[in-house]
């Protein structure tokens, strides 16, 4: 029985105080939850302190959006895996499309990342996706094949999680036709070692699509951007109707 993995990546939205606001707008609504539904919030460095302290011991776990691959080391501007550890995060997201595009990264970075990660007992959410142009251009499959390849050269599939976030869909409004995602994570699943690794669909999931994505049998969960931001709309994801 695969995870149902439902998780809000705030990107770089909220300070402190307004992730201290979410929190309370945002944790009644999970007595409603179900139980084998796991709950994650993937913040900014600087509210992970404030969200552990608050969340601690409680239903939803905390997230960090990179991690580096050393312990530590002259890496200005860098957080190890130690110190994310050390403040009660259990999740990491790596290679999100926005950190290839804007910041360099690459597949091979990618997997010294998550194997740093896994090393500390972190679970990595490993993100992969075709451009535009790569779909229109039928290279959909070919890419995101390389991204599993290379980001899991020697990774442990037994602690791992793997977003499907089509570039194109992501903050566009533009949703992945449903049943059209729940081809592309098949065919992701078939090239994994281990069939029951939980792979999330991202980009633009929202309140009145969250329904008919979960209803579709490769999905094992959400990776939401701009709707985790508010407070009653994450909620009503998380307690998405099958
Ligand atoms: O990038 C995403 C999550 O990592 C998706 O963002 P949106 O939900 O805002 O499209």
């Amino acid at each position: 029985m695969r995870k149902i993995v439902i998780a809000g990546n705030w990107k770089m939205y909220k300070t402190q105080a307004e992730a201290l606001e979410f929190l309370k707008g945002f944790l009644d609504h999970l007595s409603e939850t179900p139980d084998n539904r796991e709950v994650i919030l993937c913040v900014p460095f600087t509210a992970l302190s404030t969200l552990s302290k608050n969340l601690h011991g409680g239903r939803v776990m905390i997230g960090a959006q990179n991690v580096h691959w050393e312990t530590e080391g002259a890496y200005t501007g860098e957080v190890s895996p130690l110190m994310l550890k050390e403040l009660g995060v259990r999740y990491v997201v790596i290679g999100h499309s926005e950190r290839r595009q804007y910041f360099g990264e690459t597949d091979e970075t990618a997997n010294l990342r998550l194997k740093t990660a896994q090393q500390y007992g972190l679970t990595p959410i490993l993100c992969v996706g075709e451009s535009k142009q790569q779909r229109d251009a039928g290279e959909t499959d070919a890419h995101i094949a390389q991204q599993i390849d290379k980001g899991l050269a020697d990774v442990d599939q037994n602690n791992l999680i793997i977003a499907y976030e089509p570039i194109w869909a992501i903050g566009t409004g533009d949703t992945c036709d449903a049943t059209d995602a729940n081809q592309v994570i098949g065919r992701i699943r078939s090239q994994l070692k281990n069939p029951d690794v939980p792979i999330q669909y991202g980009g633009s999931v929202k309140p009145n699509n969250i329904d008919e994505i979960m209803a579709q049998s490769e999905i094992d969960g959400v990776l939401v951007g701009g709707a985790s931001l508010d407070p009653e709309g994450f909620a009503r994801i998380v307690n998405y109707q099958t």
